[in-house]
């Protein structure tokens, strides 16, 4: 997950490949709420791992019931039985309505028959969320219920014992929100036991496919519901929760919503594969893809897969009715701007209820990257969008808004290539508002992506594995200087700033020495060195380097294998066989590389060149501490001797000899923390982003 204040987005190409989507967050905590009330135990498969079951999770365990996770990730949850196994407990909820709203009907049930006090709270954007539906049903009932804060919101307390009232129907609006409704289902089967439960949906009930999930699951828990319409549900006398033993979780359709568009808008050649949902899924957003094939997607699915790709381009505007989902249309609303006219999105009034106000921050968001829309009660039109512009999307703590806006980054594909005016650029030419012929695809800066991890932690890792950028329009920050300056540890810093791919180029040098050295060639010969280098089996993972099956960290870091990388490293056949190395490293979001010649030579068109300095006494005082801090022992002296020389030896090369690149940014880091090193580059960096100062 990218636990960053932002995310830049460079403009994508294309997309292809197979995604596997992650549980379906709807699905998930019906589950985990279901198995905790029942008896025995369930064993959960595929179960969503974020920050709406973590809650959910967190309140069963407070409850009693026990969660053990297995070797092959599959929960299995004993559940309490229908009988409490605490009567006390303060449960927070974050901002994960699935387990605010079920909890809430259970636990006042629970606390009305076998007495208790519980407190329910969450996130301040949850304390703002009605829930005066659901109390007034329960209160209706008999349960005691007491709004914490203002009246109809959480934080709830619930206590008990208080006889309650099943002879009369159950009545619960359903024109707001149909968790209501799904809270109640989920919860009553608990007061079932002696006679009929009756619920009766006042209004029209939105959002019906998320009461066939709950239906469904119920069955699969022993509870047969009897539905009359959408106005009558029966829950028959004597039902009991009965674990199913086994439970997989499917994919989360809405989450599949992100990966149609991908396919609709950029999977021309091939479409793209996601797998986790499909004709036989529950889940009422995977008629999405309906809403999908009517801007132009082209789709075919099997029982739990679905393939999209391209087909009108640009896509259709649309004007359609989106209570039947109600989530995934969210991201209709990013397609429309790729779209050859309007698109109107009707009947998403639910959207102001949400984790924010959606209908409005959608709104104003689109209007940042230039569109031009219209925001009604329950509807929004946009129009389509050619003449693009960076901009840095607020996310509102809303993991779909960070989802869908990265939709944007396909701009490039629909911009107006005409000759314009181009903003915001750093070169000189621009700035002075000269007329550009470049293609005008802009970068999109996705404001704390980490939000995300509300329904799919690995969202943008997910992205990045089936979409495609030209290379020229991945960024990259080259870092070069002599030996010991701090640039493996300042490259470092800045790329987990920024969520940026690493390049330690002296590692493959090192790499490259240590396998010719050890099979005893001659490290003078420059050909046989560089067909070592060509053949390199090398991998990155946490931090460590293999070569072929050997953790070889250690070794690479020694000073003498760093001499005799400088040694190879003159010999041009050996830079040539690991060129393309380095420049694989150019992947997704960016690139922060550092080394001798990473800016003049491998990435001369990086967008940030640093040429970082240090004395040698300082640099050599640093190496010192460095070793020491590992329990090597060293000398200062001749270990400034030792880097005197592999500099001159790196500068006074023929072959990319050591020097600062015409455009670097001279950094001499003598007097300077790693900490203020990091900021002077990151604020270079800014300089050079073409999107306006956060907000
Ligand atoms: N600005 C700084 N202030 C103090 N110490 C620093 C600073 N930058 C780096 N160091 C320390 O200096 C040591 C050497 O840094 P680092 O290994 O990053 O250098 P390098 O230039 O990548 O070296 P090499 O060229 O050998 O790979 C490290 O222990 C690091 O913590
Ligand atoms: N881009 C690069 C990176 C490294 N080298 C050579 C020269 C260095 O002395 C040696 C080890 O590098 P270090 O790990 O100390 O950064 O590798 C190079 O020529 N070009």
């Amino acid at each position: 997950m990218f636990k960053i204040p932002f995310l830049d987005l460079p403009p994508l190409r294309s997309a292809a490949g197979t995604v596997r989507l992650p549980g379906s967050k709807s699905i998930s905590n019906r589950v985990l709420l279901l198995a905790g009330l029942s008896e025995g135990t369930t064993a959960v498969h595929d179960l969503l791992d974020s920050d709406d079951t973590a809650v959910m999770l967190a309140s069963l365990k407070t409850l009693g019931c026990q969660l053990k996770t297995d070797h092959a990730g599959v929960l299995h949850l004993t559940g309490i039985g229908g009988r409490l196994q605490t009567r006390q407990a303060q449960l927070f909820l974050g901002n994960a309505g699935t387990a605010m709203r079920p909890l809430t009907a259970a636990l006042a049930l629970l606390a009305a028959t076998q007495g208790g006090e519980f407190e329910l709270s969450g996130v301040p954007r949850m304390h703002e969320r009605p829930i005066a539906d659901l109390v007034d049903a329960l209160r209706l009932l008999g349960c005691q219920i007491e709004c914490l804060g203002n009246e109809g919101y959480p934080p709830l307390k619930l206590t008990g014992p208080s006889p309650l009232k099943l002879d009369e129907p159950v009545k619960v609006r359903g024109d707001v929100s149909s968790q209501f409704l799904t809270a109640l289902l989920l919860a009553l089967p608990l007061v079932a036991t002696q006679q009929d439960v009756v619920i009766e949906v006042v209004g029209e009930l939105i959002s019906k496919p998320y009461i066939h999930i709950t239906l469904a699951l119920l069955e699969r828990f022993g509870i047969q519901v009897q539905r009359e319409g959408w106005q009558r549900f029966t829950i028959p006398a004597g039902s009991r929760y009965r674990s199913p033993g086994d439970l997989h979780v499917e994919g989360d359709a809405s989450s599949a919503s992100y990966f149609i568009a991908l396919g609709a808008i950029a999977a021309s050649d091939e479409p793209l594969r996601i797998e986790g949902v499909g004709q036989a899924s529950l889940q009422g957003d995977v008629r999405f893809a309906e809403a999908a094939q009517a801007m132009g997607a082209i789709v075919a699915s099997g029982p739990n897969w679905l393939e999209v790709r391209r087909g009108a381009w640009p896509l259709r505007g649309i004007d359609l009715d989106c209570n039947h989902i109600p989530d995934a249309a969210m991201t209709l609303a990013l397609m429309a701007l790729y779209a050859d006219g309007p698109t109107t999105l009707r009947n998403i009034a639910s959207w102001r209820v949400k984790e924010t106000d959606r209908l409005s921050a959608m709104a104003t968001e689109l209007r940042k990257l230039g569109a031009e829309v219209e925001e009604g009660p329950d509807w929004l039109r946009v129009q389509p969008l050619r003449d693009w512009r960076a901009a840095s999307i607020h996310t509102y703590d809303d993991h779909r808004m960070a989802m869908c806006f990265s939709l944007a980054a396909f701009n490039g594909l629909l911009s107006d290539r005409s000759p314009q005016r181009v903003k915001h650029h750093p070169d000189p030419a621009a700035i002075r508002g000269e007329l550009q012929t470049k293609d005008r695809a802009v970068p999109v800066r996705i404001l704390d992506p980490q939000c995300v991890a509300k329904t799919f932690p690995d969202y943008f890792e997910t992205l990045f594995g089936v979409v495609e950028a030209r290379s020229e329009d991945i960024p990259v920050i080259t870092i070069d200087g002599p030996t010991a300056s701090g640039k493996g540890t300042l490259a470092d810093q800045v790329a987990h700033a920024l969520g940026y791919v690493i390049l330690d180029s002296g590692s493959l040098y090192r790499a490259c020495a240590l396998a010719a050295h050890r099979g005893e060639v001659d490290l003078d010969d420059g050909e046989a060195v560089a067909a070592v280098g060509a053949n390199l089996n090398l991998s990155f993972k946490n931090g460590h380097v293999w070569l072929d099956e050997e953790d070889i960290s250690e070794d690479l870091r020694r000073e003498a294998t760093g001499l005799m990388a400088s040694q190879v490293a003159a010999h041009p056949a050996v830079r040539a066989a690991l060129n393309q190395l380095q420049l694989d490293f150019r992947r997704l979001p960016g690139l922060v590389a550092d080394g001798r010649d990473m800016g003049t030579d491998v990435f001369p068109d990086a967008g940030l060149k640093v040429f970082l300095t240090a004395s040698a006494a300082t640099r050599a005082e640093r190496r010192h501490k460095q070793l020491i801090s590992k329990g090597i022992s060293a000398n200062i002296e001749g270990l400034r001797q030792d880097l005197e020389a592999r500099d001159a030896r790196d500068k006074n090369r023929a072959a990319s000899p050591l020097h600062p690149a015409a455009d670097a940014k001279m950094l001499d880091n003598s007097a300077q923390s790693i900490e203020e090193s990091t900021q002077r580059v990151l604020a270079w960096w800014a300089q050079t982003r073409p999107f306006a100062v956060q907000r």
